[in-house]
C-alpha cells in the first residue's frame, strides 16, 4: 500500500492530517501512534476506502483506492478488512452469524454467508471466541465484542487488516495477546500486513515493525528503535514538562524530581 501526498479532512473543516509519502509493506505490523486528535482514525478510514482524500492518493497493489479506476467494493473487501470502534452489527445477531458476515465478499450473488464455513470457525478459534458463538452480540462484554469484531475481519481473509484501537476494551493479558496475534498472523503470512491505530504505546513499540507518528502531519516513521533513539516518540506527544517518556517501558511517567525537590503526594498535579 502506498500513500502519496495525502490531505485529509471533513466537510468544509480544515485539513486534519497530511502525509507526504508512506508505505505499508508486506510482512509489516504498523502502528499509528500520536496524541488525541492527531489523525490516526482519519488516516485509517482513508486507508480503508471510507474517506476520500482531498488531495493525493492511496494505492493498493498499485491500483488507486479512489476514483474511476479504483477497486470494486467486493474486490477491495477481499483485500482489506477494517475494525472500527463504532458497533456496526445489530445487537440481536448471534456471534457466529456476525463473524459469518465477514464471508460476504467471498460469496456469489446467489449465496448468503454461512456460519458453517470453515473460515468462520477458524476466525472464532484464532480470536478465542469459539465459546461465545451462540451468544447474542448485545449480551457480550465490550472486550468480548471487540474480539468478535476482529474475528469477523479475519473471516474476511483480507491481505491487509486495519484496526482502530483494537485493544481499547481488552484486559491487559488480552491486549498483549492481541498484538502478539497480529504479529503472528503477519509472520505466518496469514495476512500480509496489519495497521493499528493505538494509544497502547508500549505494545506498539514492542510488537510493531514500524510506527507512523501522527500529530496533524506524519511527524515521523520508522522502527521503534529508530524513533526512540531520535526522541521522535516523545516529541510527537505534547505533554506537560512534569511528564516524560520511559523509553525502556514505552510509558509516560512523572519526570524524576531533582534531589531534595521531591513533590509531596497530592501537590502540583500535572496539567491536562
Ligand atoms: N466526522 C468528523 N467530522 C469533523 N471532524 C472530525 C470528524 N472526525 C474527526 N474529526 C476531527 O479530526 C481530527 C482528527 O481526529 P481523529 O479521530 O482522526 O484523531 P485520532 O488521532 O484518532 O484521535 P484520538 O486519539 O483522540 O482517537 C480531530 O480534530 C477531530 O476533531
Amino acid at each position: 500500500m502506498i500513500l502519496e501526498d495525502l490531505r485529509l479532512g471533513y466537510r468544509r473543516g480544515p485539513d486534519v492530517v497530511t502525509v507526504a509519502r508512506a508505505e505499508v509493506l508486506p510482512g509489516e505490523v504498523i502502528s499509528l501512534a500520536g496524541p488525541n486528535g492527531g489523525g490516526k482514525t482519519t488516516l485509517l478510514r482513508c486507508l480503508a476506502g471510507l474517506l476520500k482524500p482531498r488531495e493525493g492518493m492511496v494505492f493498493l497493489e498499485e491500483r488507486p483506492l479512489y476514483g474511476s479506476r479504483s477497486w470494486s467494493r467486493e474486490a477491495r473487501a477481499r483485500r482489506l478488512a477494517v475494525v472500527l470502534t463504532d458497533p456496526v452489527s445489530p445487537a440481536y445477531l448471534r456471534v457466529r452469524d456476525v463473524v459469518a458476515l465477514g464471508r460476504l465478499p467471498h460469496c456469489s450473488s446467489l449465496q448468503s454467508p454461512s456460519g458453517r464455513d470453515a473460515a468462520v470457525d477458524q476466525a472464532l478459534e484464532t480470536t478465542g471466541t469459539l465459546h461465545l458463538a451462540q451468544r447474542s452480540l448485545g449480551h457480550l462484554s465490550d472486550g468480548e465484542r471487540q474480539r468478535v469484531m476482529i474475528a469477523r475481519a479475519l473471516a474476511q481473509e483480507p491481505r491487509i487488516l486495519l484496526l482502530d484501537e483494537p485493544a481499547a476494551h481488552l484486559d491487559p493479558p488480552h491486549q498483549t495477546a492481541l498484538f502478539l496475534l497480529l504479529r503472528d498472523l503477519v509472520e505466518r503470512q496469514v495476512i500480509a500486513s496489519a495497521v493499528i491505530a493505538t494509544h497502547h504505546l508500549h505494545l506498539a513499540l514492542h510488537f510493531s515493525h514500524r510506527l507512523f507518528l501522527l500529530a496533524g502531519t506524519l511527524q515521523g516513521e520508522g522502527t521503534p528503535e529508530e524513533l526512540l533513539a531520535t526522541g521522535a516518540v516523545e516529541r510527537a506527544y505534547p505533554s506537560p514538562g512534569t511528564i516524560t517518556l520511559d523509553p525502556q517501558r514505552g510509558w509516560f511517567i512523572p519526570r524524576p524530581s531533582p534531589p531534595g525537590k521531591a513533590t509531596p503526594p497530592g501537590k502540583a498535579a500535572p496539567e491536562l
